[in-house]
């Protein structure tokens, strides 16, 4: 069959990219081979909230005063967050796929040269889809496993697992230090795990962020009991019984034991199998993309990759703005126009994330030490968030902090990050001041309301020195 656009990977990438073409009169396939939705929708970004939201709501309860928190009913959170997951069935999801209206093949696909896509389906029937305008390749991730003796038979959990638990684990070892490792464990551990271990090989969770949040992160994380072991390799891995009891043997210090083992070392772009090799690209490594979503070595540029599988940013708000770019995109050419104006830009301010942990750790654009190596003229100011008449009021002991990145040369903000409870819904406020370049004697005239925690901008501008 043939279709103008088609899409390998129903992830939420994948998705907008269908409902864009379409909008802009194509017709599209999408190909997906597990349930349409994506990891985002089953084992990663919806599970993960859904499983964090009654340990982080616990923890603002406790610090208010005349309100009580009993202990967390796990079986309540877990069925929540099952219905979170529509019970892994993807019908609504295909619904609106084929409400778009566009066809939604089941089955595993691979590219078979060059506008042609080969599909398996789940009976082991082929299928061969031919593309008049546009692949695109929106595979996502998968958690990489690291080479260390006896891990991959332990079977260890990965994000997949974790995210899809059944029950909470007495005893539960972490590896790594990214940002899987902090709100898993903070999840377990709120959830009733008695003994959490966090195993890091650098120097502090969460390696990329400011220093402060790093710290305060820290604080929190031994404040709640979570073991955070840093500058600790894990060096071998024994699990003699499937399912039983696991040993980790470290760099340092005796063999750690555990009953469940979560591996939250990184991900790599889903590109095994995908037939690359196909179109002359290398077989195993992200699709490199300009800022159109379009794979460059690839003759008549016919190929796009959005989403994880691109490298570019492995977030989901990410992947779908470059989604919405990319659909535009491939329907401006098939009209024979090259839209100048449609380009990835975000990604190069420096993406927008939120950790969900307690205290939330929230960023965009470039921390100091980036921006300095990128060669700006920086000055950096921090707040104590905790004195914002708004924050006290919303807990006893809150704490938090804010530091605001200043290009000097420009008067613009280059990067803003906040780390305390609640802080999420601050975030874009300030994507909103970077992206836009807002000018900050500007600025200084977007009023915050009080008592809100926003009040945290004006006193950053204060402290500048406006
Ligand atoms: C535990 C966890 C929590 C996360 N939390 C957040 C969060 O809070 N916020 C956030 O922004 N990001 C979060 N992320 C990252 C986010 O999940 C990813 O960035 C996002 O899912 C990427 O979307 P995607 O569409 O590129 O890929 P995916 O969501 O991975 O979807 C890809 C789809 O392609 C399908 N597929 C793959 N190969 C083939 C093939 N050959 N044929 C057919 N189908 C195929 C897969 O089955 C899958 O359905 C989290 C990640 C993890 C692991
Ligand atoms: N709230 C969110 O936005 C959210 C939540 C979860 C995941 N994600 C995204 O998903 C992606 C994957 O998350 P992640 O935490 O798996 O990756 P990550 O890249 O954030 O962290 C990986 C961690 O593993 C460590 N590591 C790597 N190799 C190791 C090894 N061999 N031994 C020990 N430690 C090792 C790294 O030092 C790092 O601490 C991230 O890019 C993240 O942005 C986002």
């Amino acid at each position: 069959m043939e279709f103008d656009v088609i899409v390998i990977g129903a992830g939420p990438a994948g998705e907008n990219v269908v409902g864009r073409a379409v909008r802009g009169g194509l017709s599209a396939a999408i190909v997906e081979d597990r349930l349409a939705g994506g990891e985002c929708s089953y084992w990663a970004c919806v599970p993960s909230k859904a499983l964090l939201r009654p340990v982080d709501l616990a923890g603002e309860v406790r610090r208010v005063p005349g309100l009580s928190v009993g202990p967390i009913d796990v079986a309540a959170v877990l069925a929540r967050r099952d219905e979170a997951v529509a019970h892994y069935d993807d019908g609504g999801q295909v619904r609106w796929i084929e409400g778009v209206p566009a066809e939604f093949v089941k089955g595993r696909g691979r590219l078979d040269g060059p506008r042609r896509v080969r599909v398996t389906t789940d009976d082991g029937e082929e299928r061969v889809l031919t593309a008049r305008h546009a692949v695109v390749l929106a595979t996502g991730s998968t958690a990489v496993l690291p080479p260390v003796p006896g891990l991959a038979e332990a079977a260890p959990w990965t994000s997949h697992e974790v995210t899809a638990a059944t029950a909470v684990p007495e005893r539960l070892a972490v590896i790594g230090g990214g940002v899987v490792a902090c709100e898993m464990a903070q999840a377990m551990h709120g959830l009733g795990a008695r003994q959490t271990t966090v195993l890091v090989r650098g120097d502090a969770l969460l390696a990329r962020m400011e220093p402060f949040a790093r710290e305060l992160l820290a604080e929190s994380f031994a404040e709640a009991g979570i073991d955070v072991r840093t500058r600790t390799d894990v060096v071998g891995v024994e699990r003699p019984e499937p399912g039983g009891k696991v040993t980790v043997h470290l760099s340092d210090g005796p063999p750690l034991e555990a009953d469940e083992l979560l591996v939250a070392t990184g991900r790599r772009a889903a590109t095994a199998g995908l037939g690359l090799d196909t179109v002359g690209l290398p077989a195993d490594a992200p699709v490199e993309v300009d800022d159109t979503l379009r794979a460059t070595g690839v003759p008549e540029g016919w190929l796009y990759a959005v989403g994880d599988v691109n490298g570019r940013v492995l977030l989901t708000h990410m992947g779908k703005y470059q989604a919405r770019i990319c659909g535009d995109v491939i329907a401006a050419r098939a009209r024979g126009e090259e839209p100048g104006g449609l380009r990835d830009l975000a990604g190069g301010y420096g993406a927008p994330q939120v950790v969900f942990t307690d205290p939330q750790i929230c960023s965009v654009g470039r921390t100091e030490e980036a921006a300095r190596a990128a060669g700006f003229r920086v000055r950096a100011v921090e707040y104590d968030l905790g004195a914002v008449t708004g924050a006290y009021l919303l807990g006893d002991g809150y704490r938090g902090r804010a530091k605001a990145v200043v290009d000097e040369d420009r008067g613009v903000l280059l990067g803003v990050t906040f780390a305390g409870p609640g802080a999420a819904e601050l975030l874009h406020a300030a994507t909103i001041a970077v992206t836009g370049e807002v000018p900050l004697d500007r600025l200084w005239h977007a009023v915050p309301s009080f008592p809100t925690v926003s009040e945290v901008w004006l006193r950053l501008l204060e402290t500048y020195g406006l």
